[in-house]
């Protein structure tokens, strides 16, 4: 049997794959606005995680405008000086901070919030929800301590470039879902409830 792809070989691919998307759909970050069922604002709102994009992610700009002004209250992804990543307040047009790696975070003095529905950066998705990130485990350590303190609904970002058969998955890794691109809705909770539908419907005493 072959070895599941080195994460590392994986994420310099989806790098390339991802910055030529980019270069090919200079309207994504509006088309992707546009496309953002506002249900799940009513469902899982009203506090909402953004991002700054960094590198080639998708810009999730205009989507964060047209949830603030549909009511959301916006917040913003800080690496700790312990490491840890928390979700701090912000709203469109306050100033930010410089950070490494080219990211734009609060301050420390911004008040830290509980997102319930938090927009994901990354490198890659398949369809059970898998995600591949920079491979820190920070979106998978804050969405696990979101999710044991309540709800939270991860809604990845992307290029449809972006979602590939397997990411390869540890236990520790937080399921997405669901997955907008520019061209669409990719609903990854109920495609994984359906694949275990399935599964058990195949299985022994099945009908
Ligand atoms: N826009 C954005 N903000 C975010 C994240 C993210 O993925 N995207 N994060 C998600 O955790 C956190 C920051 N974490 C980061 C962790 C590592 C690198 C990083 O190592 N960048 C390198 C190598 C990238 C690579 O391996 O391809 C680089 O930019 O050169 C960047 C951000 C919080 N804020
Ligand atoms: N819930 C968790 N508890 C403890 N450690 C974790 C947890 N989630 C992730 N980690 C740690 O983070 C490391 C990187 O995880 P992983 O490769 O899944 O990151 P990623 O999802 O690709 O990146 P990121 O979340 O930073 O964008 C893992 O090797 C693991 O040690």
């Amino acid at each position: 049997m072959s070895q599941a792809p080195d994460k590392t070989q994986l994420r310099h691919r989806m790098r390339t794959l991802r910055a030529e998307a980019a270069a090919r759909d200079p309207d994504a970050a509006d088309k992707l606005a546009d496309l953002f069922p506002m249900k799940l604002l009513e469902r899982y709102g009203p506090v909402v995680a953004g991002y700054v994009a960094i590198n080639e992610e998708i810009d999730p700009a205009p989507l964060m405008q047209r949830l603030s002004r549909a009511g959301a209250e916006l917040c913003l992804p800080r690496i700790e000086d312990d490491g840890r990543m928390t979700w701090r307040l912000w709203s469109i047009g306050e100033p930010l901070e410089r950070r490494p790696f080219g990211l734009s975070e609060p301050g420390m003095d911004a008040p830290e919030v509980n997102p319930t529905l938090i927009l994901t950066p990354l490198l890659a998705f398949d369809a059970m929800g898998n995600r591949l990130g920079y491979g820190k485990g920070h979106y998978d350590r804050a969405i696990s301590s979101l999710r044991s303190a309540g709800r939270a609904f991860a809604c990845a970002l992307a290029y449809p470039a972006q979602q590939i058969d397997s990411v390869p998955s540890e236990s520790h890794d937080q399921p997405l879902d669901w997955a907008l691109t520019p061209i669409g809705s990719v609903p990854l909770f109920m495609m994984r409830n359906m694949k275990a539908l399935n599964s058990n419907d195949a299985g022994p005493g099945a009908a």
